[in-house]
């Protein structure tokens, strides 16, 4: 199943998320016989204050024999000790599903953020991102709220109102009866409630993501939106989707004060039946005052549940809503997967070979049309083409952070989607266009794919790449702070981080999304003799942007719309009148010639 088809498919029922729930998180099941219980103890003592008082009342107090003080005190006495026990034991109950759900939830939001990551590229870039990160925080979060509280409820009600249940019918079976007779068509009224709540409480959780995305979209892209002078424009998408949260709230919020009132009104109407019914039972003397007293604090130890149930309703539905959506990640297949029994990568250098590759994104058009390519080892390839033409897919598929629709792509003779993904990532390494810098030191920042690497270690890369001159200019050298995505360097610099990191990594086969952005004079020099030395003795795949990189290079491959239509060294292709490669490198060096 697909993460984003959840508006489109049937959702499984509270209960049935429910059970998937707990089989994926098995650990929400230990212990539970002895939690139930202390549920069952704590229950039972909490009948102390009934009976304690139908006993003072018709045996200490209204006895045959007048007032009997001692027996009253000796009625209290064991009352204080039952209390006691059943608040050790509640403790205990509270604690050990505070414990086991922590525990539990821990593992689910590892897992589930696990899984996001071996979610390809492609899902991550259809579910959006601010939504991704809703799955791990705020939706796991109403989980373990209602598990904590609403948890707690579930335990203690079925068997509170089993135990008072028994005793009522001890004192009255008559006035048992009109109790059960009241309470059952409640039921029938909290599952209605139940359904609409869950209706009303998916809206809210799908507004939650929605704003989230525009939110963390408006934040991340605050400097394109500035540039672009669209701020009015993302503005009211954020203010409706603020909008559109605050309504779907309200409606359920409505929705659960409605169930509160429902529940408010359960209590009223068994103890307005309890107090009528039993005064006649009393007055016609199958009943006495005492058991009519304990019978109202019995009415109190069976209502409470499905008062407190009501109301935690509303967690709950809040909760089965946000443990859906998590089911709906797990579930989700990968679309590349680590293979079982996979192999590693053939020692050596690597070469590559696309046979008969296409693909096409999910839902849209074919976008690579049958390449079939053969890039040699130790040898360094530029890929050109128009923009849209598939350089950045062939790479993609190169490397697998996508599977091909059909063909193969094999790297060292080895078919991709035989690589063990530990094999494949600790040979083959990709430099996006925008390398991703964390919030760090550059050192932390190097080290991302290395991290044993001492600092003389890295002191040494930044020299064979040519670029310890400008370690140097920095303020704090390897320890200078780079911010927020690498925020507080340029471009250009940003991109030498990148070239370094990658160096260190000494991956086989280098694949690199050359940076479109201009950068300062001084910057692109370094950068091309930093590339010259990184690429040296390894297979190196470049997404050339420059054709000066084109021009370096031992072969070019040319797509156009979705096809490899030139392959050769950049003389013999730009040699070719006519041909694409003719066409884009002379409209490159009249650029570059008027820049
Ligand atoms: N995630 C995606 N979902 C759907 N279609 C996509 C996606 N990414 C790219 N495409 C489409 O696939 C085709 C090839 O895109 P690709 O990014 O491979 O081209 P490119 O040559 O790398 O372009 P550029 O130089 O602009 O990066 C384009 O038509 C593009 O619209």
């Amino acid at each position: 199943m697909s993460a984003q088809d959840d508006t489109t498919q049937t959702q499984p029922g509270p209960w049935q998320t429910v059970k998937r729930g707990l089989r994926l998180s098995p650990e929400l099941r230990r212990g539970l016989g002895f939690t139930i219980f202390l549920a069952a103890v704590t229950s039972i003592g909490r009948l102390v204050v009934p009976v304690g008082a139908q006993q003072v009342l018709d045996k200490g107090l209204l006895g045959e024999g007048g007032p009997d003080i001692g027996y009253v005190v000796l009625v209290a006495a064991l009352g204080v000790a039952a209390l006691l026990v059943t608040t050790g034991t509640n403790y205990l109950m509270n604690r050990r599903l505070f414990v086991v759900s922590e525990h539990a939830l821990a593992s689910l939001r590892r897992r589930t953020f696990r899984h996001i990551h071996d979610l390809s590229m492609l899902h991550q870039q259809s579910e959006r991102r601010g939504a991704l990160t809703a799955r791990v925080t705020t939706d796991i979060d109403q989980v373990s709220t209602f598990l904590q509280q609403g948890g707690m409820v579930l335990v203690t009600a079925a068997a509170q109102i089993v135990v008072a249940t028994v005793v009522m019918a001890v004192y009255s079976w008559q006035l048992a009866i009109a109790v059960w007779i009241v309470f059952i068509p409640v039921t029938w009224l909290i599952k209605w409630l139940q359904g609409h709540l869950a209706a009303a409480y998916t809206d809210v959780r799908k507004s939650v993501s929605k704003m989230l995305s525009a939110v963390a979209e408006s934040v991340v892209g605050a400097g394109t939106v500035r540039a672009y002078g669209v701020g009015a424009r993302t503005s009211e998408r954020l203010d409706a989707s603020i909008d559109e949260h605050r309504r779907d709230q309200t409606r359920a919020i409505s929705r659960s004060a409605f169930s509160f009132g429902a529940g408010e009104l359960v209590y009223l109407g068994v103890n307005v039946v309890v107090v009528v019914l039993g005064a006649f039972l009393v007055a016609g003397g199958s009943m006495t005052v005492g058991e009519l007293t304990a019978f109202l604090f019995l009415v109190i130890l069976f209502t409470q549940p499905v008062v407190i149930g009501t109301e935690t309703l509303n967690e709950a539905q809040n909760a089965v809503s946000g443990w859906r959506r998590v089911l709906d990640i797990v579930d989700t297949e990968p679309d590349v997967a680590d293979p079982v029994d996979g192999v590693a990568l053939p020692e050596g250098p690597l070469g590559v070979r696309f046979e008969g590759v296409r693909f096409a994104y999910p839902g849209g058009e074919e976008v690579l049309h049958g390449i079939d390519v053969e890039i040699r080892a130790h040898s360094k390839v530029a890929v050109v083409g128009e923009t849209g033409s598939g350089k950045t897919t062939f790479a993609k598929l190169l490397t697998r952070l996508m599977d091909p629709t059909s063909g193969k792509v094999r790297i060292g003779g080895t078919p991709l989607a035989e690589v063990t993904f530990a094999s494949l990532r600790g040979r083959v390494t990709m430099v996006p266009q925008e390398g991703f810098l964390f919030n760090g030191t550059l050192a932390h920042n190097v080290r991302f794919a290395k991290p044993d690497l001492t600092d003389a270690e890295i002191y040494v890369a930044f020299a064979e790449l040519g670029l310890d001159d400008w370690l140097e200019t920095l303020p704090a050298g390897l320890e200078t702070e780079l911010g927020e995505s690498g925020a507080n360097l340029s471009v250009g610099e940003r991109q030498l981080v990148s070239l370094v990191r990658a160096y260190v990594a000494d991956p086989d086969l280098l694949v690199l999304d050359e940076a479109t952005s201009a950068v300062d004079p001084a910057t692109e020099l370094r950068l091309s003799s930093a590339l010259d030395a990184v690429t040296r003795g390894r297979t190196t795949v470049i997404i050339a942007h420059r054709l000066s990189t084109a021009e370096t290079s031992d072969e070019v491959l040319v797509f156009d719309a979705g096809n490899l239509v030139q392959q050769g060294p950049h003389a013999e292709l730009a040699a070719e009148a006519g041909s694409v490669y003719a066409g884009l490198h002379g409209s490159w060096r009249e650029q570059t010639r008027s820049n």
